[in-house]
């Protein structure tokens, strides 16, 4: 059973006061559910950041009301906090001198008593964050002296040891390869499937978050926020709401964002997929199109065109 524990009615947030008021996002309504990993994207500088202090109750809503379990979240004493809601920033400050396993020891700082000792159940925990984001390795490695996408793995391993119902993440791919990014996001989602945790990831990775979430939150200047599932917002259209340029638009059938091309004046005969492609490369290479028309043959692949055969693509535009 899906239970909302994140919700904000009417919302608006933004910095300053009086006349120096900046208003950067109104009238939003969310509900983070638990049980689902929840994407949040938008253009740079339409307040996502912004939005994750407020929910991280760094900041009051000039109006509206922002709930976490029911109370606002700057009504939360810290030690309160930190059991209710982990949070990865994008840009987080560490002590170089720190190592990975000290770091991911830090997330559960909140269940420490006055000891401060780590229990064996705390140490469970740390060593199954480790484990679950492949760190184990580098355990006993110095943060200062890791590459950016093993650090911000090992923010990650602190948040998942922190185990509160909610985690909110700005960014947490962005230093990450294409593998370790859908990594990352697959155990982000398991876990919030697993342990019917409620989390949020701040991406700007379009393909991946429709890959991985269950939810979309997509934000954009001046429009309510639009949520849904990233297939609903794919056969709706409204996932074309990140993309307000007439350049670009979300192919439903590829399932990519595509640059709109103009139309080849060329006949291209062949298997759908395979003249796509060709289209495509022809139109990138700026190049004259060829006069007489293009024919494809898959099994072996071959190029015909111009009374010539060619096995790349690249071999016919060098001729043209
Ligand atoms: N401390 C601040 N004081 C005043 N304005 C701010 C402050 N921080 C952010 N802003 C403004 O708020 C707006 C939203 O910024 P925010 O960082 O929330 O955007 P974002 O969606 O997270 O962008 P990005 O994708 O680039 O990280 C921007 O216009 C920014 O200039």
């Amino acid at each position: 059973m899906k239970r909302q524990v994140l919700i904000g009615k009417n919302l608006s947030l933004g910095y300053g006061s009086g006349n120096q008021k900046k208003v950067v996002l109104s009238d939003l309504d969310f509900n983070l559910l638990s049980g689902q990993m929840t994407c949040l994207l938008g253009p740079n500088g339409v307040g996502k950041s912004t939005l994750i202090k407020a929910i991280m109750g760094k900041m009051e809503p000039f109006s509206g009301s922002i709930e976490l379990f029911g109370s606002a979240p700057s009504t939360y004493d810290r030690d309160a906090l930190s059991k209710k809601l982990s949070v990865v920033l994008s840009e987080p400050i560490f002590p170089a001198q720190m190592t990975v396993e000290q770091l991911v020891a830090l997330g559960r700082t909140p269940y420490l008593n006055w000891s401060g000792r780590l229990s064996d159940e705390d140490k469970n925990v740390v060593n199954r964050s480790l484990e679950a984001t492949k760190l184990e390795y580098l355990r006993k490695e110095r943060l200062g002296e890791l590459s950016d996408g093993q650090r911000q793995k090992a923010m990650i391993a602190r948040a998942l040891a922190q185990d509160c119902p909610v985690m909110v993440l700005d960014e947490p791919t962005s230093h990450l390869d294409l593998v370790n990014r859908y990594e990352v996001m697959q155990l982000l989602q398991d876990i919030a499937k697993t342990h019917q945790k409620a989390v949020l990831v701040v991406t700007h990775d379009l393909d991946i978050a429709i890959e991985t979430s269950q939810q979309l939150w997509i934000l954009n200047c001046g429009s309510p926020l639009i949520s849904g599932t990233p297939e609903d917002l794919i056969l709706r259209g409204e996932i074309n709401h990140l993309l307000p340029s007439d350049k670009y638009f979300f192919d439903s059938k590829r399932g990519k964002v595509v640059m709109h091309y103009q139309k080849t004046k060329i006949e291209i005969e062949g298997p759908d997929e395979l003249v796509y492609w060709v289209e495509k490369a022809l139109i990138k290479s700026g190049k004259p199109f060829p006069k007489d028309s293009i024919r494809i043959s898959t099994n072996p692949f071959r190029i015909f065109c111009q009374d010539k055969e060619f096995t790349r693509i690249s071999e016919l535009i060098e001729i043209l």
